[in-house]
């Protein structure tokens, strides 16, 4: 059994979370306390069950046994406070725009509000992922990576606590992913909102997170836990980032 215990009230807590699919144990027993405004990778084998996490964390999906709590709240389904990122890019609505997008969400959570409130914070959230000049812009007329920056604008406009990212730059070219990584970290440091990201990358996982869990794709538990503890921000020449990738890299591979 996997227990982290934390000092202060867990924004997140997870407690002896166990998932199967049929007959075939996917999360066994996994314990995880999240506190609030941490940025928490999540590493492991393919079909280790980091996805599965993230759903049952978005309420998507039911726990076997095990019980998972947000806020002080037990989670019983999906909720606007934990807004769930894909690697896919076409997770926007095709008939809308991305402007239209971004202000969907907000529509439903403030429904009184006038158009025009409305549409100046979605504009805030447009420039501050970069696509200013393309709010009238359809997904279909995006790049990848422009479409990957309209889904984190939509999720931040869901008012979200907590953004469930599951590989959002996973399709993305090294450069691209490059400046994706730094516009969601500008946006971590602004709103401080707790980010729960999964991702195959080292490299992403060290220079974003300030914990790093690394699953245990035999087990089906937390395998070790790490605190990222390398000042800001983060490059691969920085001190100490070499060996904390080798640390990682050496209890993904064992
Ligand atoms: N709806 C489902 N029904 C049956 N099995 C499922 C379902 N969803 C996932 N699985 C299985 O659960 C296991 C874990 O899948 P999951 O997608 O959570 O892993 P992952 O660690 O995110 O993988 P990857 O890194 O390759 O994306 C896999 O063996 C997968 O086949």
């Amino acid at each position: 059994m996997n227990i982290i215990v934390e000092k202060t009230p867990a924004k997140l807590k997870i407690e002896n979370l166990t998932k199967s699919y049929e007959t075939v144990n996917i999360l066994n027993n996994i314990s995880l306390n999240v506190n609030e405004g941490e940025f928490v990778c999540i590493l492991g084998p393919s079909g280790c069950g980091k996805s599965t996490f993230l759903r049952l964390i978005a309420g998507f999906e039911k726990p076997d046994s095990g019980h998972i709590y947000f806020d002080g709240e037990k989670i019983r389904g999906p909720g606007r406070e934990r807004i769930m990122v894909f690697q896919d890019f076409d997770q926007l609505f095709p008939w809308k725009t991305v402007l239209q997008n971004i202000i969907f969400p907000m529509k439903i959570n403030a429904k009184n509000k006038k158009d025009d409130a409305l549409r100046e914070t979605a504009m805030k959230l447009i420039n501050s992922v970069n696509l200013n000049g393309y709010e009238d812009y359809f997904p279909h007329q995006l790049s990848g990576g422009m479409k990957q920056r309209a889904a984190l604008a939509r999720a931040l406009a869901s008012d979200s606590k907590m953004l469930l990212l599951d590989e959002p730059f996973g399709s993305l070219d090294a450069q691209t992913k490059e400046i994706l990584q730094q516009t969601i970290y500008k946006i971590w440091q602004e709103t401080k909102i707790t980010m729960l990201f999964v991702t195959h990358d080292i490299q992403e996982a060290i220079i974003l997170s300030s914990r790093i869990i690394i699953m245990d794709g035999n087990r089906r538990c937390i395998k070790k836990i790490l605190t990222n503890s390398l000042d800001w921000p983060r490059t691969p020449s920085c001190a100490g980032f070499g060996s904390l990738w080798q640390d990682v890299y050496s209890l993904i591979k064992a």
